[in-house]
């Protein structure tokens, strides 16, 4: 007993001594997830800057976060003196920039949160390896990317692993830590650390595809999009029956309006790439004439459902 109450206090110990470690965080990408990731950084005590290439983006992202943030505060103070405190502090901790290069300069923590592609997320890193302190751990947030191929780009596999959040951010409570061969303990007991700092629960991945969360949401949502194309049932339906039947909170093409369509386009046409013969990775005609047609879900308005803007 002694023995493990031993154990269990040096690896407190240890975890706070990690956590503390990452004080100053840059996550590169405001949409849908940077945002997210920024606002739950800022929100629990890290000095975060927010990039992005796309001023707007930015200015979309600063209104969403705080809208978020008050809904997170009343959550967690009703209203009054200590919500407003908690709002004023946590925006307080958060700055923007269209400057990716410069904002590692002092960074901890640089958490990639771009577009799903390997080459974007390739060239972002290797002109961020050349500018951060040696001690900057990189991740990358990717939902389906190997971490491997994007680590490539850099000089610091041993401080390079993958940080896979869920949206919505500030309330999905699940962290999937990944880490690739090379990933040192450090850096991933630092990464795990600070997932708990930010207040997720953490499971440890290998680079696998899809990681675990992925590796079986992906093919059931496409497994929805089949049944569709095969006339077997409506979208409508396919969302109330796993609802109802299965006690999901959003059926599968709600979620993936949520999660957004040309994500879901990018993560399946990867895998496509990497594995030809498995036929639930093979392109959905239906996505593809949704995403050309600029249906890209709740972020752009309409996807598989029409949403109010
Ligand atoms: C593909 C990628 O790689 C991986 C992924 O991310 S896959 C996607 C994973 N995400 C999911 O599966 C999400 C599934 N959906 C859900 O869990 C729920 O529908 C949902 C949490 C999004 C919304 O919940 P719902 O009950 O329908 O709506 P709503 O009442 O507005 O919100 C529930 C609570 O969350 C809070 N909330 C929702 N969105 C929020 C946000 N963006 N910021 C802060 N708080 C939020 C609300 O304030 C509310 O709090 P309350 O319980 O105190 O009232
Ligand atoms: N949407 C989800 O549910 C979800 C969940 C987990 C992980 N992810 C992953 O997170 C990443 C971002 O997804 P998202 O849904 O937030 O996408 P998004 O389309 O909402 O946002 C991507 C942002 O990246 C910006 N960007 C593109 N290239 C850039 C560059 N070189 N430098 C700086 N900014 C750049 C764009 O301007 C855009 O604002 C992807 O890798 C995705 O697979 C998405």
């Amino acid at each position: 007993m002694a023995f493990f109450t031993h154990l269990t206090r040096r690896s407190l110990a240890q975890s706070a001594a990690m956590a503390n470690a990452i004080k100053n965080v840059t996550v590169i990408g405001s949409g849908l997830m940077g945002a997210g990731i920024a606002q739950v950084a800022a929100q629990t005590g890290h000095s975060v800057t927010m990039v992005d290439i796309d001023p707007v983006a930015v200015g979309k992202a600063e209104k969403r976060i705080a809208d978020s943030i008050s809904r997170v505060a009343k959550k967690k103070f009703g209203e009054g003196d200590e919500a407003t405190k908690f709002v004023s502090e946590s925006l307080s901790r958060l700055r923007t920039s269209t400057d990716a290069v410069a904002s590692v300069e002092s960074a901890d923590l640089v958490v990639e949160a771009i577009v799903e592609n390997l080459k974007t997320k390739k060239e972002l890193f290797s002109k961020l390896d050349n500018a951060a302190p040696a001690h900057t751990i990189f991740a990358s947030n990717t939902s389906s990317i190997p971490i491997a191929k994007i680590a490539e780009a850099t000089n610091r596999l041993d401080r390079f692993g993958g940080l896979h959040f869920f949206n919505p951010v500030p309330v999905m409570k699940l962290l999937e830590v990944v880490r690739i061969p090379e990933t040192s303990s450090d850096t991933y007991d630092a990464m795990t650390a600070w997932g708990k700092a930010m207040g997720k629960v953490t499971v440890e991945c290998k680079d696998t595809p899809g990681f675990i969360v992925n590796r079986l949401l992906v093919p059931f949502m496409f497994e929805a999009v089949r049944m569709v194309e095969r006339g077997e049932a409506s979208p409508k339906d396919v969302d109330t029956a796993m609802k109802l039947g299965a006690g999901h909170p959003m059926g599968p093409f709600e979620l993936m309006d949520y999660v957004g369509l040309d994500t879901g386009k990018f993560i399946i046409d990867g895998w496509h790439k990497d594995y030809p013969d498995v036929e639930i990775f093979s392109p959905s005609p239906l996505l593809e004439k949704l995403v050309s047609e600029g249906k890209h879900g709740v972020k752009s308005g309409e996807g598989f459902y029409k949403y109010k803007k």
